[in-house]
């Protein structure tokens, strides 16, 4: 900025080389005046009439080559003197003249210029300019003249070599302007000393009033350091503008940063997403092949299936039939079991010897044949070793069937088995033991429990025939209770509790029950099994003579068989009484003396009842004990009873044995009336009721 205000240099260089002339006087004496009136102006004024020898062309020297100033043609100086001094005064109103009538042109104020140069002039400028425009017109052109004459100094003489003020206006005007202007000036001669005074007055009076002008000017310059501190203010609101705008783009840029890494992410997760898709998109393909073959098979399954239907239709009612006709035979096959079992007789006998145990062998045997599977012979081998010819000593029974010691528990049950069949069809059915102490009662009825007897396998094909019949229609109740009589007293072997049990006559005046006697009603065989083994625990045992652990006790095991056939509107109900006797004794050997006389007049009080039966005589007493009295609609007739006659095998038990065989085999030989169900509800076949 410096640069443009304007330099004194115009005054410099003249001064040392030349000595001053009298029109460089008269010129310097203008120029005082000029000076103490526009100080400001004094130096491009000076510059001017420096550089006017130059441009008018009086100089011979000059204007024939523009390097005269510097070849110093000083010799000529006095020649020249008269005729420049006349042109010079003209070369002055040439001068002022148009600095008169064009816009003034200031001349840079050194005072003020300081401001310019102290601070930054380009923002001020640029600030006053956008605000008022006020410098525009005044001090930029005032620059660019000072600048411009500056260039022009060492420019060609041709283009402008007046001075600031008259290369402002050849600047300001087309130069074919200028020829006109020179001519009109008045030429003032050198002599006429009033006239060039009143000129210079006039161009006094000119400069103080372009010094006015340029005061007035100046003053409004005066708001400069106002617009510079509020152009400051704007600079620093601008720069912390500038600042927060700086911040908020980094805090955008870190924005972007994050949002260009959701972007990636995202786009990841994009690309992820369409290749699940591309596969889901497989899979929905594949599963829709899979369901249009699976529509297909569905098709055809409906076609089967309707044609199952109407197969399975034809074949229900061919079931219906087969049923009816399975119900039909089912009947035909209890009648003719029931015939055979008739024929067989009602009360059957199967005598079974037992094996000597291994703790036994050193005990003497009977003699024993098996004349068929029906008939033995026992012999006592001390009278027949004795030679003596008694005829007690051998003896030949036939009962039913015969199981050698060597029989198993199946053969035994084998034989057993179709009683059971018959209790399902709705008879009651009666088995008991009976033999000495110690001969295998109670392993015939209960076993042990590797081998299982009587009880166990009829509760095991109990629930296998409920099973079948429940395929031809019939439901079963299965209800048990078990009954123990010790020394004529009866016991509840399902509980402990001391009760007031009794033998009573039901309604139906031929069936009895026991009162308050625990029944309990069995879903599984397990169930069964599990009460069976609750009750042997609670039944009274002993040591005997001819058994450690002997029953001293009748034990009774009853169940109930309830079955219903809905559609065929019937009722079955038939009973199994399973009696495992006390084990007679010889009341030599008893230890327990009350306790054997009961079991034996129980045991005697049987073998009347058998024998009464036998001889059909009119009265049979069941109610002189109890054991008779509870088993008396089982012996009465209304039953099918099943005997085991339990011998031991050794000559010691000879007597008993014979004994017991002589009442099997009398019993056997008794012929009971026929047994009738108990309850037929069939409307179509029998309408009567028979308990
Ligand atoms: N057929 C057999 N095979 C093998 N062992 C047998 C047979 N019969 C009985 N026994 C065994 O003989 C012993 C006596 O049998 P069990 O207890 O059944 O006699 P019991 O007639 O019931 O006697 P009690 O009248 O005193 O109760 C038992 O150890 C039993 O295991």
């Amino acid at each position: 900025m410096e640069s443009r205000l304007p330099k004194p240099s115009g005054l410099k260089k003249p001064t040392p080389v030349r000595t001053i002339l009298p029109t460089e006087r008269i010129k310097a004496a203008a120029l005082a005046n000029l000076k103490n009136g526009v100080n400001n102006q004094r130096l491009p004024l000076v510059r001017d009439l420096t550089n006017l020898t130059a441009t008018t062309g009086f100089g011979r020297g000059a204007t024939g080559s523009p390097d005269l100033p510097k070849t110093s043609t000083f010799t000529n100086r006095a020649r020249l003197r008269r005729s420049r001094s006349a042109c010079d005064i003209r070369d002055i109103e040439k001068v002022t003249r148009p600095l008169k009538r064009t816009e003034p042109t200031l001349a840079p104020i050194p005072a003020k210029a300081t401001k310019f140069t102290s601070g930054s002039t380009a923002n001020i400028y640029t600030a006053t300019t956008a605000r008022n425009g006020l410098l525009s017109r005044t001090t930029k052109p005032s620059f660019e003249s000072t600048t411009g004459s500056q260039s022009s100094t060492s420019s060609t003489s041709s283009s402008s070599s007046v001075g600031g003020v008259k290369r402002k206006v050849a600047t300001g005007k087309p130069a074919t302007n200028a020829a006109p202007t020179k001519s009109m000036v008045k030429r003032i001669p050198p002599y006429d000393y009033k006239a060039r005074f009143n000129d210079l007055l006039e161009k006094h009076k000119v400069l103080k009033e372009k010094f006015d002008e340029a005061k007035e000017q100046l003053s409004t310059l005066d708001t400069l350091p106002e617009q510079y501190e509020e152009c400051q203010n704007t600079l620093f609101s601008v720069q912390e503008a500038l600042k927060n705008s700086k911040t908020e783009i980094d805090c955008l840029q870190r924005q972007n940063n994050s949002q260009n890494i959701k972007i990636d992410s995202l786009t990841k997760c994009l690309h992820d997403t369409q290749e699940e898709l591309d596969r889901l998109k497989e899979k929905y393909e594949l599963q829709c092949k899979e369901q249009e073959s699976m529509i297909t098979e569905l098709t055809e399954l409906r076609e089967r299936c309707a044609y199952l239907t109407e197969l399975s239709t034809e074949q229900s009612e061919e079931l219906t039939t087969c049923r009816e006709q399975l119900f039909r035979a089912n009947m035909e096959r209890k009648e003719l079991h029931n015939v055979v079992m008739d024929l067989r007789g009602n009360i059957r006998v199967f005598c079974r010897v037992r094996p000597p145990l291994e703790d036994e062998a050193d005990r003497l045997l009977c003699g024993w044949n098996y004349l068929d599977e029906a008939t033995l012979e026992i012999h006592n081998l001390e009278m027949l070793a004795s030679g003596a010819k008694n005829k007690g000593a051998s003896h030949e029974f036939s009962f039913d069937h015969v199981f050698h010691p060597k029989s198993t528990q199946e053969d035994v049950f084998e034989m057993v088995s179709p009683l059971i069949q018959s209790a399902m069809d709705g008879y009651n059915v009666c088995i008991f033991a009976y033999g000495q102490t110690g001969s295998g009662k109670t392993y015939t009825m209960d076993g042990v429990p590797d081998n299982v007897g009587v009880i166990p396998r009829t509760v095991d094909l109990l629930f296998e025939s409920v099973r079948n019949y429940k395929r031809l229609g019939w439901e079963y109740e299965i209800r048990a209770t078990f009954l123990e009589i010790y020394n004529e007293v009866l016991y509840d072997l399902l509980s402990n509790e001391q009760k007031n049990m009794e033998i009573r006559m039901a309604k139906n005046k031929t069936d009895i029950y026991v009162s308050n006697i625990t029944e309990e009603t069995v879903s599984t065989a397990n169930r069964l099994r599990q009460l069976m083994q609750i009750a042997k625990m609670n039944r009274a045992t002993a040591a005997t003579v001819g058994n450690d652990r002997s029953s001293r006790s009748h034990a009774v095991t009853r169940i109930e068989l309830i079955g219903r056939h809905e559609q065929k509107n019937e009722i079955s109900i038939g009973t199994i009484n399973l009696v495992d006797l006390a084990g007679s004794e010889s009341p030599k050997t008893s230890i327990r003396m009350n306790e054997t006389k009961n079991i034996n007049r129980s045991l005697s009080e049987l073998t009347n009842v058998i024998l009464a039966l036998l001889q059909k005589q009119d009265h049979i007493p069941y109610r002189n004990s109890k054991l008779t009295h509870l088993l008396m609609p089982s012996l009465g007739g209304n039953s099918k009873t099943l005997m085991f006659i339990n011998v031991s095998p050794f000559q010691d038990c000879f007597v008993e044995s014979v004994k017991s065989l002589r009442f099997a085999a009398s019993v056997n030989s008794c012929k009971l009336a026929k047994a009738k169900k108990n309850k037929f509800l069939n409307t179509s076949t029998n309408n009567s009721l028979t308990m």
